[in-house]
């Protein structure tokens, strides 16, 4: 029986309440509501853990011709943290604000709403009798906020993952203000990384140099001058977000500390700063390397700098990770197909600003697309009272059973291997 518009907001809410925000998610309860939907769907449901603690649970509709090549439509189940007290509907409430209609909650846009958006289609597609000509998998990763080290990096290794076949993928784009949804053919890489200085101690009155503080500064206003170029580009409108390099400062790290404060009169003989840089794939990284040793963390100037992620721009062919947005790839052409018949419109492909798990399967050389079905919303991803309006949820549903039908819906009506087209 088709579910009523509350059974589906209510189903949704239930999954937003689940408090998954790193770092320490509540992994086992999000799988056990998963599971509870994958069944209620009629999904064959395994789950991996290929790092203990990290469950990543892989639905499966089993296609009419399974050796075709497979769709897989990836969600993340991790949040980011929130700073509750500065909401104004608790991050984990998920209050529905019946006149606006807005669904209030940490993972609402980022990605939680996805993930069920794909349950929830394939619920309607069985009931409307259709059958799946290629395998469909649902995957519900883990860890995606800090990486993917215990989700799809090794899950792309695994002999589970090699077994699947997959030919396309779909995983999370972003909100977008306007009518036109937003579509992402590759994505900005994430460098973490702290820079350090030492410098000498001293009394607060004096006046010297190599104080810790003026080494680390100096770097701090050579890094503000390159992030102000960078950002004037975007500025001025001749490049987009995700094709310039971001530098923002995460944290800044000194003094020495009091019950009360910090020590006034000291000059600290340690300083440090955390940076979020994010590198378009054609981006120059070799003199961005040069950059960072010689301008912003020079050992001359006492300075040392460390990784905490540094993900490569380039696949494992060596070429800058990218998925084809045009008519050369067939996947492109029926995606673009699926939601203009769902009555959406995609933008024209970007490159997306932030980072995310696609990464894993474009490095494997596979195609993937970032899309995320909310238009007229704003991006409130990472972000205080993240919502999303119960209607455009409703019709991304919509967005996401077409996709689903002219995906998984072989053109030539695929009789055996023989007749395989080019998917
Ligand atoms: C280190 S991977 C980054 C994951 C997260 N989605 C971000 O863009 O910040
Ligand atoms: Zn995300
Ligand atoms: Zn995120």
């Amino acid at each position: 029986l088709p579910s009523s518009d509350a059974d589906v907001i209510s189903r949704f809410q239930e999954y937003l309440r689940i408090d998954t925000a790193q770092p320490a998610p509540d992994y086992a309860a999000a799988v056990a509501f998963l599971r509870g939907q994958a069944s209620e769907a009629g999904l064959e449901a395994r789950t991996l853990e290929l790092v203990a603690g990290k469950p990543l649970l892989v639905l499966q509709w089993p296609g009419r011709w399974p050796s075709l090549p497979s769709i897989l439509l990836n969600s993340h189940t991790d949040v980011v943290p929130s700073e509750p007290h500065k909401w104004d509907h608790p991050p984990f409430s998920a209050d529905l604000d019946e006149a606006s209609g807005r669904i209030y909650a940490r993972g609402s846009q980022d990605m939680k709403c996805v993930g069920m958006q794909y349950l929830e289609a394939i619920r309607r597609l069985r009931s409307a009798g259709y059958v799946p000509d290629r395998n469909i998998y649902i995957t519900f990763v883990p860890d995606e906020e800090i990486g993917g080290h215990g989700g799809v990096e090794p899950f792309v290794s695994s002999k589970e993952f090699k077994d699947m076949n997959v030919g396309l993928v779909l995983d999370e784009g972003l909100a977008s203000p306007g009518e036109e949804y937003r579509v992402f053919y590759a994505e900005r890489s994430p460098w973490w990384l702290t820079i350090k200085a030492k410098g000498a101690p001293g009394h607060g009155a004096k006046l010297y140099d190599g104080s810790a503080m003026e080494n680390l500064m100096k770097s701090v206003e050579a890094i503000r001058r390159f992030r102000t170029a960078q950002f004037d580009l975007v500025k001025s409108g001749e490049k987009a977000e995700g094709d310039v390099v971001s530098v923002n400062f995460a944290y800044l790290k000194a003094g020495t500390p009091t019950p009360m404060g910090f020590v006034m009169n000291l000059q600290p003989s340690e300083a440090e700063v955390g940076l979020d840089i994010r590198i378009p794939p054609s981006a120059h990284v070799e003199a961005l390397e040069k950059r960072l040793v010689e301008e912003w963390a020079p050992p001359s100037r006492n300075l040392t700098f460390e990784f905490k992620q540094k993900m490569s721009v380039l696949d494992n062919f060596g070429k800058p990770a990218m998925t084809l947005a045009d008519s050369t790839n067939p996947w492109w052409l029926l995606l673009e197909e699926a939601v203009k018949s769902a009555g959406g419109k995609l933008g024209k492909p970007e490159i997306f600003p932030a980072s995310t798990d696609a990464r894993y399967f474009r490095q494997l050389g596979l195609p993937a697309f970032g899309f995320s079905p909310m238009a007229n919303t704003p991006i409130l991803l990472h972000d205080h009272n993240e919502f999303l309006r119960k209607d455009e949820y409703l019709k991304g549903i919509g967005v996401y059973e077409s996709i689903i039908r002219v995906l998984a819906t072989h053109k030539d009506g695929a009789k055996d291997d023989e007749s395989r087209a080019e998917l």
